[in-house]
């Protein structure tokens, strides 16, 4: 489990102080997704980073189980980061000169070096024909069931995933929704950044984040199937 305690974040450039996240409070379980959900600006994707030990709060404290994240060194933050989460991002950051195949591959040297569960995840998100292809000979759904794949590769204990369609349309957008939900597990937790509000009803949880403040948030015993959104 992930507690988040008390988290601001300024950003200081120069003279000038932005207050991108002001004493926010939540949990994130595994087997559950939690959509965080606010308008452009609301401090999202601050959010995330810290989450993902990419970013470090200004105050406030991050659990990871009893591992107090927001206090430990660079090098157990890199670990942190390089063992435990898989990111997935709008623009799907793959190594340009790698295959398909050999993307995810790097993904699981870094951790558990599993080629089966390679080969699993590449029949997961539906590229066995593409296995051999760059990145740049794909789609922009294709290159994001890429990135899926490769977030998985070292079984992270998190999984975050900023606006993951935010580039796509409506109908690949359904199909990556799909594979995210499938991916949470009881060894994986599922976040997932959006400012769009039909989805969601998906997640287990919706943080509503407004001005680097939770207006609130949203417990979903009986979340919607991603088929049920309205994606128009
Ligand atoms: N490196 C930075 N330096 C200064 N200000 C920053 C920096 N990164 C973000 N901010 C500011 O912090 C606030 C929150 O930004 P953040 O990117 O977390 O929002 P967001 O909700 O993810 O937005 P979007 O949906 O547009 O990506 C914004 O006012 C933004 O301008």
């Amino acid at each position: 489990m992930i507690k988040i305690q008390h988290i601001s974040r300024i950003y200081q450039n120069g003279t000038t102080k932005t207050s991108a996240l002001k004493d926010i409070d939540f949990k994130i379980k595994p087997n559950e997704v939690t959509i965080i959900l606010g308008p452009s600006g609301s401090g999202k994707s601050t959010t995330l980073n810290i989450l993902g030990g990419m970013d470090r709060p200004t105050s406030g404290q991050i659990f990871y189980d009893d591992r107090v994240i927001s206090n430990e060194s660079d090098k157990a933050l890199t670990d942190y980061r390089r063992k435990i989460v898989g990111f997935v991002f709008q623009f799907y950051n793959l190594v340009s000169n790698l295959t398909v195949r050999e993307n995810i591959e790097i993904a699981a040297k870094l951790t558990n070096n599993n080629q089966d569960r390679v080969n699993q995840l590449i029949q997961k998100v539906g590229l066995e024909n593409r296995q051999d292809n760059f990145p740049d000979q794909l789609s922009g759904g294709e290159m994001q069931r890429v990135a899926i794949a490769r977030a998985l590769a070292k079984e992270p204990a998190l999984l975050l995933c900023d606006e993951p369609t935010g580039a796509l349309d409506s109908k690949t957008s359904q199909r990556i929704f799909q594979l995210l939900k499938d991916s949470c597990s009881p060894k994986t937790a599922v976040v997932i950044v959006t400012h769009n509000s039909e989805v969601a009803p998906i997640g287990n949880k919706v943080v509503h984040i407004k001005d680097g403040k939770i207006s609130e948030i949203t417990n979903n015993p009986h979340p919607i199937a991603v088929s049920e959104v309205n994606w128009s």
